[in-house]
């Protein structure tokens, strides 16, 4: 039975519409693909994010800040998502392996991510959370919020931004692994898990939100699983994304694609993390990770869909013709 840890992006929870009605619904679609890897015979392991969640939190938050009811600090608004993000993931697995006849327990695990409180990251915010704001609305945002900072995202508009620094280790990994050996289905490390700083015998809580990739990576590694799958909107990983001559991949190994990494070829915001995230998993334990579309579960589960990153050098290989340019 593989082991397979499965990182989901924010179409697999949210589309336009930020409601619980309308997110439990996403996550309903998602899980129809997930118990895919159910029924081909994996022991899955679902982590995800939560920054169009946290950053929605934090205003609710804020708009209703009193002495009397104060506003929530973002590492608890993190634990909130996981929480209710969790809560949603629980249910529709449960109902989804039921109906194909699966009777399995899922649960979701409060888990806490630590970080160094030396991270450069706490000086240089990159973590986009929350709506996205037209160019024309960025000055009055800016009024509203004097201590935000924004960024411009993925050429989606702009977002705010908040320190994202790496997960050093993950609080709760070894009962993760007892509850993987057990065969219950865990939803862990959510919104990249809970940011704690290590003082003495104490986990502090600090404001910043992990990337989800990066912890996906790093409970990957840490229960030792045979892949990394990270399950996002785009069909794979292209070089050129977006020129006329993209190309996607469709198997690479290591040594090429860190090249592309070193000549910051990725968006930083979207893919760059991602790519990272698979070939730290990749080079740290010699098992492949995958980064496909979340609607090709099932094809990448077979192997047809998907780019496939491998430890040894191979030859790569592209799913469609290489050059597109005329
Ligand atoms: N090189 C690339 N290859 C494929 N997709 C890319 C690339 N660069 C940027 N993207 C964009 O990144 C998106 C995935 O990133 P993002 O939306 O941040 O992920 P998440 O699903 O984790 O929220 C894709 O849908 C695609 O539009
Ligand atoms: N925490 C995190 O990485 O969230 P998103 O994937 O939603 O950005």
């Amino acid at each position: 039975m593989a082991k397979v840890v499965v990182a989901l992006g924010g179409n697999a929870i949210l589309s336009e519409n930020p409601s619980a009605k309308a997110q439990k619904q996403a996550v309903s679609q998602t899980a129809k693909e997930l118990v895919n890897f159910v029924k081909n015979g994996d022991q899955l392991i679902i982590t995800h994010g939560n920054g169009p969640q946290v950053g929605n939190l934090l205003l609710q938050q804020s708009s209703a800040d009193s002495p009397e009811n104060p506003a929530m600090p973002l590492d608890t608004c993190g634990a909130m998502t996981q929480g209710s993000i969790g809560y949603w993931f629980q249910n529709a697995m449960r109902e989804e392996l039921l109906k194909n006849g699966i009777d399995k327990d899922v649960m979701t695990i409060i888990t806490q991510t630590v970080v160094s409180g030396d991270d450069p990251a706490f000086h240089d915010p990159s973590k986009p959370i929350g709506p996205f704001y037209q160019e024309s609305q960025v000055e009055t945002v800016k009024q509203e919020h004097p201590d935000w900072q924004l960024m411009e995202d993925a050429g989606r508009g702009y977002r705010r931004v908040v320190p994202s620094p790496k997960p050093l280790q993950i609080n709760e990994y070894r009962a993760i692994q007892q509850v993987v050996d057990a065969g219950i289905v865990p939803i862990v490390s959510g919104g990249g898990g809970i940011p704690v700083i290590k003082k003495g015998d104490q986990l502090v809580g600090t404001e910043a939100v992990i990337d989800k990739d990066f912890s996906a990576s790093k409970i990957a590694q840490l229960i030792n699983a045979d892949k990394l799958i990270i399950l996002t909107s785009a069909g794979g990983v292209y070089y050129n994304f977006g020129k006329q001559e993209q190309a996607e991949l469709k198997k690479v190994g290591v040594p090429e694609i860190q090249e592309h990494i070193d000549a910051v070829e990725f968006s930083k915001g979207s893919m760059m993390p991602k790519v990272q995230a698979a070939v730290d998993f990749v080079r740290q334990t010699g098992n492949p990770a995958v980064i496909g579309d979340l609607k090709d579960a099932k094809e990448i589960i077979a192997g047809t869909q998907g780019t496939t990153i491998v430890n040894e050098n191979v030859q790569t290989e592209y799913r469609k013709s290489k050059v597109l340019s005329s």
